[in-house]
């Protein structure tokens, strides 16, 4: 029976909830035997390379004082030491990456050196400078090297990244890729901005998409406009085209801030949510003025390939729009134009955020590298 390591950083509400799906695939696995090797928060971790993590006691495992700790950036060499993985009858090694870590996307280029595959919902690492990400892409095709895979970092389990490379490597030209990318933010204008004009205040709304896990760890991130700018990072490096035209990734993206100046620098998720009624007049004055021309607002991401514009921006849409009128929830819709798909675009649409979408884009990652 082949064995698969599994190293899960990071068990907020994706984490958690991969680790049941982990556990329900692992129940259902005949030829092959997974093993929950490490996981992770950031105050904690357990390491049991010899035994594994029982799958259904990792939270009271993670919680005993004696856990055996080892540092996410000890991890790579551990791991390489311990599970053998450079032999080339190796068991498969996987990191799952479920945080938004900076610091931890830092370290796939040394997991990957060291045969680990990596997979991750974190956007960080392919939407930074184009150093990160060319360290990721090279150590990934160097023989011997793990693999990368992240298609819950743009729409969270939608098919958007796979669709993308396949269209891609069958030899299609992507012309434009435009739509509503963030999760929040289309909960947020979808409840917010209707033809009517009216509804509760803008607050009120970041605060229920926040509770309902569509926001980032701090939702400042999402209405900053950083978010959706990532994604279209992300998707930008994917055409050949456009894989250098983003030197310092999100922040080469031309983006709209819906975040007030005076906000800007509040550190903390939950003083920025309570800060926010403030200035909710103001947001009131741009629905009243999106109502007036018979349009709802909408915050939409733009790749033009030919123009080489790349936005994230709000925009007022008719109110027979597909944007105004096919979305909700957290829905994302995104439209690829392409030469193939000519006049009537390539659209993939549903929920984009959420712990149980995004730990299934995850999961599916996964069960492709086996
Ligand atoms: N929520 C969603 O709908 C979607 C989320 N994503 C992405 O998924 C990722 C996780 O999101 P979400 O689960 O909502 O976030 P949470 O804030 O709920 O969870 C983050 C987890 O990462 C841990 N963590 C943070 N820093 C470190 C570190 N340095 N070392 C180890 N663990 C660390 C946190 O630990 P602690 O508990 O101790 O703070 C926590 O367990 C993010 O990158 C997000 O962008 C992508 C698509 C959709
Ligand atoms: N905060 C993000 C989560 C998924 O990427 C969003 O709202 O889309
Ligand atoms: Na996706």
């Amino acid at each position: 029976m082949s064995v698969v390591n599994v190293a899960v950083i990071g068990v907020g509400l994706v984490g958690k909830e991969f680790l049941n799906q982990l556990a329900t695939v692992a129940s259902s696995q005949t030829n092959r035997s997974i093993r929950l090797v490490y996981v992770s928060n950031s105050k904690n971790s357990v390491y049991n390379a010899n035994d594994g993590i029982p799958l259904d006691r990792w939270e009271q495992t993670l919680a005993q004082e004696q856990a055996r700790k080892v540092s996410p950036s000890d991890l790579p060499s551990r791991l390489k030491a311990d599970l053998n993985v450079s032999t080339s009858a190796r068991p498969v090694t996987i990191v799952v990456d479920n945080t938004s870590s900076e610091q931890i996307a830092s370290l796939y280029p040394s997991f990957i050196q060291n045969g680990v595959d990596v997979i991750t919902p974190n956007k960080k690492a392919y939407s930074s400078n184009l150093s990160l990400y060319n360290d990721i892409v090279t150590a990934s095709s160097t023989p011997g090297g793990g693999r990368y895979l992240n298609e819950s970092t743009v729409g969270a389990g939608l098919p958007i990244i796979s669709t993308l490379k396949d269209l891609v490597a069958t030899g299609d030209e992507v012309v434009k890729i435009e739509g509503v990318l963030s999760g929040t933010l289309s909960y947020i204008f979808n409840e917010y901005s209707t033809p009517s004009g009216q509804g509760p205040s803008f607050s009120s709304i970041v605060s229920q998409a926040r509770e309902k896990g569509y926001t980032e760890p701090h939702p400042g991130d999402d209405l900053n406009g950083a978010d959706v700018a990532r994604k279209l990072t992300i998707l930008s490096r994917l055409i050949p085209s456009l894989r250098n035209h983003l030197p310092e990734g999100y922040q080469s993206v031309s983006i709209t801030s819906l975040v007030p100046a005076s906000l800007a620098s509040v550190s903390s998720g939950d003083e920025f949510v309570k800060a926010l009624p403030s200035f909710d007049a103001e947001f009131e004055q741009l629905r009243e003025d999106a109502k007036r021309e018979g349009k709802v607002l909408r915050y939409v991401g733009v790749i033009d390939v030919k123009e080489g514009v790349v936005k994230a921006a709000l925009d007022k849409y008719p109110a027979n729009h597909a944007f105004a009128t096919s979305l909700q929830g957290s829905d994302n819709i995104i439209a690829f134009h392409t030469k193939r798909y000519g006049s009537r675009p390539l659209i993939v649409q549903g929920a984009g955020a959420g712990a149980s979408v995004t730990a299934m884009g995850v999961m599916s990652d996964l069960l492709k590298l086996l």
